[in-house]
């Protein structure tokens, strides 16, 4: 079987299905926490948490495709069910999903909530995966995991299909749909590589909205005209800048979120050459990127380049798309930036006026907006990119209008601006040159531009908000250079400016007369400030190169204190050890041999009773509601929990620092099975026995009821969840052979027993084999922990020496004891001042000879193939014989 493993994402081209019907349009990784931990949680910090959750790479919000194809599989289908039949029936990884279906007008506010992107397109499914598992961190904390492939039937039509790729991310991250769900967060990893973390719910969205309007008090520019005179408070003119004219909140947060999703599938559509006008998209151009002075951008309506504009011959692009026109541009005629040509006057004004410039503050001159704009020049910027000074190119009309998104970045106004961001001699957009570093990575911050220098002395700073729209009319748009500064938000900042083609060649040329004019005086002066800025550069670089030499010696010197501090204690070290070890000689010679044998109590009266006692009825009506529908066997008894599960989690790191190779008798096992096979390890603990199968060649997934377990499996780079073996979450029959290692002796009851095989058995392939090993209690054949089991069920007790030299184990007991409040550490644990330890028990039943096989005679549908004593171990090699239910 070929088995092939995706990081976090899928490679970038579609992915199809054997199914050719189908093809893959993204995955969606989610992590669902039950109401439990609902105070803790807001729609506010659910990204925050997810972030850290993945920081941490927590298992349980990271699954791969290996363990989403076994997984059970439910399709939530938005198509009416007689096409199901076109649902993938295999998957290149010869795994043939059992797939069930339900309607998507399924009452669950969650499901609608989360599909409502996809129910818009009638040939969209998902194929949501849900793992049976439940988590146990801690005692309340629990975590559902879901894993989804997004999938559409192949459409014929271009146009659906990108109808299909923006829907599918409007994945809607809902708290207040649901009762049943705390938050539900998700990724969606769709096949254009794009991410798109921002899902609040709709009502989050619009309360966000009003609040921002409602306290956006600050002020945005220096020398902003704050006279009172602006008859619309939230309406900013610049007296500095004359034209000039700035409006907060043009767009609302929703038309936002929808307009970002929009560009991000046009880049993406851009990116893979998928767009027709394939000039439409430009990518960073690779000699600016450097300089980060490089955007990716996306044009319609008219062609230009570096800020030139082809006269003589049109680039042909794509029109200004309708979503824009309704979205953004209608918004801009409300505000008064721009109106329809109503009647001949109109035009005949318009063409008047089109020479712009010539000051007059065209703000309030509204016969210059009588146009619609017919381009739009998207810019999407990254963090740290920028824009140098530059007059916009004159065949456009004036005004023009910048609408800002995703963050507030700043843009400056000025009469010449000597830039240095990038490179000293950028003039215009595009017409930078390229020579040595950039004097960004030299200057200070604050001096990155100067308008100082300006020919009238003056400086206009204006944060751009997101949602803001900037107009430029008059002097603003052709005697002002604008730039914009290095954008510092990490999500970078997409800009739209609306312009309009100007087909009057007398006014475009009245136009660029003047632009040129002014444009030529800047040129000129950047140049001389260049020169001084050249030697006060180099000033700088050598102090910074001194300042870095001395550190680099400081650091040398204090490593070498720091190495020879660390000799001399690890002399003493050896010195404490040598005299430790001389007393233990001593005091061995001393000793009766059959000391050395650790003895097991038999567990004491009633751990081993379950139900019927008033605590258990008590502990009865606490359960979660997801216990509900858990059946009587595969509810965890508290000896489990308290006795082995919590043992493992508080012991975890210990355990690890010893147990790092498999028995004999599994590695035996494991090299004679089939190479490249697929595997499970039923209880895998600390992942020894994963290595075998790993190293043979084999693809091994893993799950262990311990959190403290798996975090270090995960830590090696291993598959693993955190699961319980009664409840095993993947699908039936997936695997080529599985491992089942000392698990059996800490399950309590036989009908458990005997549920827990059925469990591994059931995963296994008709024809493959389980290998079952447990503690023996006749330890005298050859066992080497040295323990002398009194009863066949027993406390075994586990030393866990304080984590940190020189740490007391009542200091470590206290340690622990902050987690037993938690419910993630067993209550049970006492000091042992002797040998510096806290002892915890481990509830183990032994087996006696024959113990194992009697057990699977119970069981149908398998047969014990093997059955051998092996390193204090009873193993029973079992085969599946026919289908496990
Ligand atoms: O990104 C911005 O805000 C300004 C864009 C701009 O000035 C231009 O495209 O000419
Ligand atoms: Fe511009």
């Amino acid at each position: 079987m070929r088995v092939i493993v995706f990081e976090d994402r899928f490679p970038d081209d579609v992915f199809v299905f054997s199914e050719t019907k189908v093809e893959l349009v993204g995955v969606l990784f989610c992590l669902v926490r039950t109401r439990e931990r609902r105070k803790n949680i807001s729609v506010k910090n659910t990204f925050e948490i997810i972030r850290r959750e993945k920081n941490a790479r927590k298992t349980p919000s990271r699954l791969t495709l290996v363990q989403l194809l076994s997984s059970n599989l439910i399709v939530l289908k938005s198509t009416p069910p007689q096409t199901s039949a076109r649902l993938p029936h295999a998957c290149p990884f010869n795994l043939t999903p059992s797939v069930d279906v339900v309607n998507l007008t399924s009452k669950s506010p969650f499901f609608s909530e989360l599909f409502v992107g996809i129910r818009m397109n009638i040939s969209t499914s998902v194929v949501l995966c849900c793992q049976r598992t439940r988590s146990f961190l801690g005692s309340s904390a629990r975590y559902f995991c879901f894993s989804a492939l997004v999938i559409r039937e192949r459409s014929s039509s271009e146009e659906e299909s990108n109808a299909i790729l923006i829907s599918s991310f409007l994945f809607v991250a809902s708290s207040e749909a649901s009762d049943d769900v705390d938050i539900f967060i998700c990724e969606v990893f769709p096949t254009c590589a794009y991410f798109f973390p921002h899902s609040f719910s709709r009502a989050e969205r619009s309360k966000r909205a009003r609040k921002k309007t409602k306290t956006r008090t600050r002020s945005r520019e220096m020398g902003r005209d704050d006279d009172g005179s602006n008859e619309d408070a939230t309406e900013t003119f610049f007296p500095s800048v004359p034209g000039l004219r700035y409006i907060p909140n043009v767009l609302d947060a929703e038309t936002h979120d929808v307009l970002v999703q929009f560009i991000h599938s046009q880049l993406a559509l851009g990116r893979s050459g998928k767009l027709e006008k394939k000039a439409t998209y430009t990518p960073i151009p690779p000699k600016w990127d450097k300089r980060l002075q490089g955007r990716e951008m996306l044009q319609y309506g008219t062609y230009t380049h570096s800020n030139r504009v082809y006269t003589d011959h049109e680039v042909e692009v794509e029109p200004m798309p309708e979503i824009l026109r309704e979205l953004v541009v209608e918004r801009l005629v409300e505000r008064g930036v721009f109106g329809e040509e109503k009647n001949e006057e109109d035009a005949r004004k318009n063409l008047s006026s089109g020479g712009g410039g010539g000051g007059g503050g065209g703000a309030n001159d509204t016969s210059r907006r009588r146009f619609l704009p017919d381009s739009c020049t998207v810019n999407v910027y990254r963090k740290g990119q920028w824009l140098p000074p530059h007059v916009d190119n004159p065949n456009f009309k004036r005004p023009f209008c910048t609408v800002s998104l995703l963050a507030d970045e700043m843009c400056i106004f000025g009469r010449g601006i000597v830039w240095h961001p990038g490179l000293d001699e950028s003039s215009t957009s595009g017409s930078g040159s390229s020579n040595s570093s950039s004097n960004s990575a030299v200057l200070p911050e604050e001096s990155w531009y100067d308008v100082t220098n300006a020919l009238d002395g003056e400086e206009c700073r204006v944060v751009c908000e997101k949602n803001s729209a900037i107009i430029l009319d008059g002097e603003s748009g052709d005697v002002y250079e604008h730039a914009i500064l290095p954008v510092r938000a990490e999500d970078g900042r997409i800009s739209l400016t609306f312009r309009k083609r100007d087909w009057d060649e007398d006014a475009v040329n009245k136009r660029t007369e003047e632009t040129e004019k002014w444009r030529a005086e800047y040129r000129e002066k950047r140049k001389t400030a260049y020169e001084a800025t050249k030697e006060e550069v180099v000033r700088v670089e050598t102090e910074r190169a001194r300042i870095a030499r001395e550190r680099l010696e400081r650091k040398k010197a204090k490593e070498a204190r720091k190495l020879e501090t660390l000799a001399r204690k690890q002399r003493e070290l050896e010195i404490v050890e040598e005299r430790r070890k001389e007393k233990e000689e001593k005091k061995k010679t001393k000793e009766p041999k059959s000391k050395t044998h650790k003895e097991c109590l038999p567990v004491p009266e009633g751990l081993l009773k379950n139900d019927g006692d008033d605590n258990n009825d008590k502990k009865k009506n606490d359960v979660n509601e997801d216990d509900k529908n858990i059946s009587d066997v595969n509810k965890m008894p508290e000896v489990e929990r308290e006795y082995v599960q919590k043992v493992y989690d508080v012991v975890a790191k210990q355990w690890h620092g010893t147990r790092y190779r498999s028995w004999p008798a599994i590695e035996k096992f494991v090299a004679n099975q089939p190479k490249n096979g697929f595997v499970a390890d039923i209880g895998c603990g600390n992942g020894k026995n994963m290595h075998d199968v790993v190293k043979g060649g084999g693809t091994v997934i893993g799950m262990d009821f311990s959190h403290g377990l798996i975090e270090i499996c995960a830590e090696q780079g291993f598959e693993v969840q955190v699961a319980d073996a009664l409840m095993v979450p993947y699908r039936s029959r997936v695997f080529d052979y599985a491992l089942n290692i000392a698990v059996l002796h800490h399950i309590s009851s036989e009908e458990r027993r005997i549920r827990m095989c059925e469990e591994t058995l059931r995963v296994v392939k008709v024809g493959g084999v389980a290998l079952f090993c447990a503690w023996a209690y006749e330890q005298d054949k050859g066992g080497v922990s040295g323990h002398d089991f009194l009863a066949q069920d027993v406390l075994v007790p586990f030393h866990k020496r304080p984590i940190a030299k020189g740490m007391r184990p009542a200091e470590q007991k206290e340690l622990d004891d902050a987690m037993v409040r938690e419910g993630k550490a067993p209550s049970h644990g006492e000091i042992n001042q002797e040998k510096h330890t806290v002892v915890y028990q481990r509830y183990c039943h032994v087996y006696k000879e024959g113990e194992l096989e009697k057990l699977f005679e119970k069981i149908p549908g398998c047969k014990v193939e093997a059955a051998y004593f092996d390193f204090g171990n009873w193993c029973v090699e079992v085969r599946v014989t026919r289908e496990l239910k």
